[in-house]
């Protein structure tokens, strides 16, 4: 009797045990599926992930995702690439592109809503993103599912690149996606892409808001610096070690700036177009910078946001060595950044370090470079700058715009091949203390100037369907 029943409590037993585990297998595999789910959409998260309240991205443009007239395709994983077809296939596509992935965010720097929570505070929405380059990602879709939602059909097509790497050079998303292009044959007419902004209150002297649309980029290069002395015993230490023979290298860099470039490359034409908008006697200066580059390179200097655009800017963002307190370091390294005037060269730029340095203890290898990118037309008969002018003009009267050198690089380096033609702009508005917030704390959007970006592609997109631009005035007056 007594072993007939331990061999029902086992039988029991094992089943309630069989029940638990496939209960747990059953979680595990609804889990994981949300997990993909999470994956595949566009990381738009509404609310925290804890409470995992997700809207994946078909669920908010329902007519980007059905539409007969989009195809969506996922390139190298997470980049996102849409083709929107044009009913006169005589029309040479354009593109639109924005990245979805974001530099790290961490509450404890001092963010006033969590940097993650898009939390709306007195009209603005906080969070890490809302201004690079969530605001464009939504914008051109929310343009988009509007258009589609009014039975709008596109005479010219045109693609959306939503890149996933953009802050690690894009290399995954960008690259590839401009592959996929490029496979397919693909040429487009112009490209617009993150870069510039609306500066309202941030060039000194300027009346009103300036909008800079980037015509081209800086170049760049990454330069690994390193010095290696003999590793010992710190209560005998030579004169010099691998520490010190870097830092006085470093600090020879850091005081002897890269040449003032400034009014030798695309800012010569910004300030131009500005000249009228600033008083005399900036005016005057600003219209003949051959005669006031040096005096005005002299005071654009002081800010480091102004002395981006006078020459190549050097930074030393990394500096390691050294293992134990009472051991001599046998190696130190460091990182040099450098953003590179396009009225220099990367060997000119590799040349003047090594000469500024002048010590063959310090080893120099380039990790990574590049010359400025190509400058992009901004005449009169240039299709996509008139047109991003035209579209910015009739929305904000007052804006004058300009074209201008973006300091930064963006994802749109990568599809060089396809156009000639790439603007780096969107119509964020920075005010003083806003450029601040880019990749820092209390980066936010207002809810107005949202709307506005999205108004900007709904308006965009349709004036981008003229088949050709109209005759100038200046081709007018010509004749
Ligand atoms: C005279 C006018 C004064 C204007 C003051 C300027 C205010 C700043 C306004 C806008 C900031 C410009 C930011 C441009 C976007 C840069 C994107 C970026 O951070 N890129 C990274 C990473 C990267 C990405 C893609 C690449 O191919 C390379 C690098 C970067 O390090 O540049
Ligand atoms: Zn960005
Ligand atoms: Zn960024």
């Amino acid at each position: 009797m007594l072993v007939h029943n331990k061999w029902r409590i086992i039988r029991l037993l094992t089943l309630v045990g069989l029940s638990l585990l496939l209960v747990l297998l059953i979680l595990f595999i609804v889990v994981m599926s949300r997990t993909f789910t999470l994956k595949e959409n566009l990381g738009l998260q509404f609310a925290q992930w804890e409470n995992t309240t997700i809207i994946s991205a078909d669920i908010i443009f329902p007519n980007v995702f059905s539409s007969s007239l989009v195809k969506h395709e996922v390139v190298g994983n997470y980049s996102h690439l849409f083709t929107v077809l044009g009913t006169d296939p005589e029309l040479v596509p354009y593109m639109l592109l924005a990245h979805i992935d974001v530099v790290p965010a961490n509450e404890v720097d001092g963010w006033e809503a969590p940097p993650f929570s898009a939390k709306e505070l007195n009209g603005f929405i906080y969070g890490r993103g809302t201004i690079d380059n969530k605001q464009c990602v939504m914008g051109i879709l929310q343009a988009v599912e509007y258009l589609l939602e009014r039975g709008y059909v596109p005479r010219r097509g045109f693609y959306i690149g939503l890149g996933h790497d953009e802050e690690v050079y894009g290399y995954n998303g960008a690259v590839n996606i401009a592959k996929v292009l490029k496979s397919g044959g693909v040429k487009l007419q112009y490209i617009l892409d993150e870069g510039l902004a609306v500066m309202d209150g941030i060039i000194t002297g300027l009346n009103g808001p300036a909008a800079l649309i980037g015509v081209s980029e800086k170049g760049q290069a990454t330069v690994k610096l390193s010095a290696s002395t003999r590793l010992g015993h710190s209560s005998m230490p030579p004169k010099e070690n691998s520490i010190g023979i870097l830092a006085a290298a470093i600090t020879r860099l850091e005081e002897s700036p890269m040449p003032r470039l400034f009014g030798y490359g695309p800012e010569q034409s910004t300030f131009e177009h500005l000249a009228h908008k600033f008083q005399f006697p900036l005016r005057f200066m600003m219209s003949n910078l051959w005669l006031f580059n040096p005096l005005l390179s002299r005071v654009m200097e002081r800010r480091p946001d102004m002395n981006a655009f006078v020459r190549t800017t050097t930074a030393v963002t990394m500096f390691n060595s050294g293992v134990k307190v009472n051991v001599l370091p046998s190696h130190a390294e460091a990182f040099v950044n450098l953003r590179i005037h396009p009225a220099q060269t990367l060997q000119e730029v590799l040349d003047l370090i090594k000469s500024t340095i002048s010590d063959n203890r310090v080893k120099l290898e380039l990790v990574d470079g590049f010359d400025s990118l190509p400058i992009s037309s901004y005449d009169e008969q240039s299709f996509g700058y008139q047109i991003i002018k035209k579209t910015l003009l009739d929305m904000f009267p007052q804006v004058t715009v300009a074209p201008s050198i973006c300091i930064g690089n963006t994802d749109s380096r990568h599809y060089m091949d396809l156009t000639q033609d790439i603007y780096r702009f969107n119509p964020t508005w920075l005010r003083p203390g806003e450029p601040e917030r880019i990749h820092g704390i209390n980066e936010r959007m207002s809810v107005q100037n949202y709307e506005e970006i999205v108004l900007f592609y709904f308006q965009l997109i349709q004036e981008s369907d003229i088949r050709i631009l109209p005759p100038s005035h200046t081709g007018q007056h010509e004749l």
